[in-house]
């Protein structure tokens, strides 16, 4: 039985500031920019954490250099990508999408897997690009070979992205080490997170490439060098959306320092969502600050574009007194777990009323009461039955280490934050 941990009740308004590692989606895409890049490269303040620990890991395994560097730091030098390799893909989205497009630029057999959960996550949509654009790959799931000749002719490759717009991403980062560069059009239904892929083409033409993303739903890279990058990575702005969340729930306030004025993070999104639930938030010099107020307000909102908040605010909406419902986040049945059906049977176990709905959750409020919260070896569900339990006695969240895919040391910022011993 995984170990049970006791979710600490907010002895009131909590009131901390917490900085907050690096962001995940950066870190994993300067991570390949600079494994592609015609130069070494540094990473400043990366995330440290088991999906980047994952992608630096995979990057070394096909002949890449990943150093620590002075304060944490990340320095990548570049070389002939070459296997026999194995790439262990955790249950990391980034690793298992973006990957194989750089093990089919490296000479000889690069072998993916990674945890059972991420066999379950949708992939062939890459695997069979990758073969469109002239790779070969035996397999269309994890597990799967890629027998990497050193160099991939590229094109143009239609795609159904609407499961991930990792998929789109993934083929992106790589593009300009193609011969022919790469088009890739999506055809289907909308694709989500679309601020992921603003972020990639940003790094992209931060890297000197050539990206042309003016018709919807067509992305072109061009071939081409990619410069050595010298980046500071942001705070991750989605993991910060649990610690903002303790002060909305608690009428507390608590600043997350470092919160950028322009970013492409999907995670930017809070500030948003915390205003419509009623908290005031404040973006200065010093980062982003949220109040909570007395009561929550519930949400009607379409979460279509910044789907990896859900967890956080399906647990504000479940404190909330009305009705709130969550759109457009189908796609999120393909995330670490299904998180429509976790997060539903989840709070209804500690007594919510929450009904699936054909693209998201109708959330009625409910009195909640303690109980046991299954993580789904999901991190975000973990840091969403800790929220619940700033408020709910008796919370006891299973599997709280599963947090360290994103965040090194979740329990111990919890209760700093708290003003507790960890
Ligand atoms: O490209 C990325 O870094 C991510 C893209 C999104 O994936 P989906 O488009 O599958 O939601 C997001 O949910 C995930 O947390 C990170
Ligand atoms: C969906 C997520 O991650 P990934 O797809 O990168 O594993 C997430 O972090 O919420």
């Amino acid at each position: 039985m995984t170990q049970l941990w006791p979710a600490p009740v907010a002895r009131g308004a909590v009131r901390a500031t917490v900085p907050v590692p690096g962001s995940k989606s950066i870190t994993n895409r300067a991570l390949v920019l600079a494994a592609l890049a015609e130069g070494p490269s540094s990473l400043c303040a990366p995330l440290r954490s088991r999906d980047t620990e994952l992608m630096a890991g995979a990057l070394r395994s096909l002949g890449v250099e990943v150093q620590d560097g002075p304060d944490g730091s990340w320095l990548v030098t570049p070389s002939t990508l070459h296997g026999p390799a194995e790439v262990g893909c955790g249950l990391a989205g980034t690793v298992m999408r973006f990957v194989p497009p750089v093990a089919a630029l490296a000479v000889g057999r690069i072998t993916f897997d990674g945890d059972p959960q991420a066999r379950q996550r949708p992939l062939g949509t890459v695997l069979d690009a990758l073969r469109e654009l002239g790779a070969e790959i035996d397999g269309n799931a994890l597990p799967f070979d890629v027998h990497g000749t050193g160099k991939l002719a590229g094109g143009t490759v239609t795609i159904d992205a609407s499961a991930s717009s990792q998929f789109v991403s993934g083929l992106l980062l790589s593009a300009p080490r193609f011969e022919q560069g790469v088009t890739v059009l999506h055809q289907g239904k909308p694709v989500p997170s679309l601020p992921h892929i603003e972020m990639t083409v940003s790094m992209l033409r931060a890297a000197g490439v050539d990206v042309d993303d003016q018709e919807p739903n067509t992305w072109r890279v061009a071939p081409g060098k990619i410069h050595a990058l010298d980046v500071d990575i942001e705070p991750d702005l989605s993991n910060a959306t649990p610690f903002l969340a303790a002060a909305a729930v608690t009428g507390g306030t608590v600043t997350v320092p470092g919160w950028p004025a322009q970013t492409t993070q999907a995670g930017d999104a809070i500030r948003e969502i915390l205003r419509q639930m009623g908290a005031h938030v404040q973006r200065t010099d010093a980062g982003l600050t949220v109040t909570g107020p007395d009561e929550l307000t519930p949400i009607d909102i379409d979460l279509h574009d910044v789907g990896e908040l859900t967890p956080t605010v399906a647990a504000l909406a479940a404190l909330a007194p009305g009705r709130s419902q969550l759109r457009g986040i189908a796609h999120l049945r393909g995330h670490e777990t299904d998180r429509l059906a976790a997060l539903q049977n989840e709070l209804n176990k500690l007594g919510g009323a929450v009904e699936q709905t054909a693209d998201g959750l109708l959330i009625e409020p409910r009195p909640l009461t303690g109980g046991n919260w299954h993580s789904y070896a999901d991190h975000r569900m973990a840091t969403a039955g800790a929220i619940l339990g700033l408020r709910v006695p008796g919370v006891a969240v299973e599997d709280i280490a599963t947090t360290a895919k994103t965040i090194p040391d979740f329990p111990g910022m919890w209760a700093t934050m708290l003003g507790e011993t960890a």
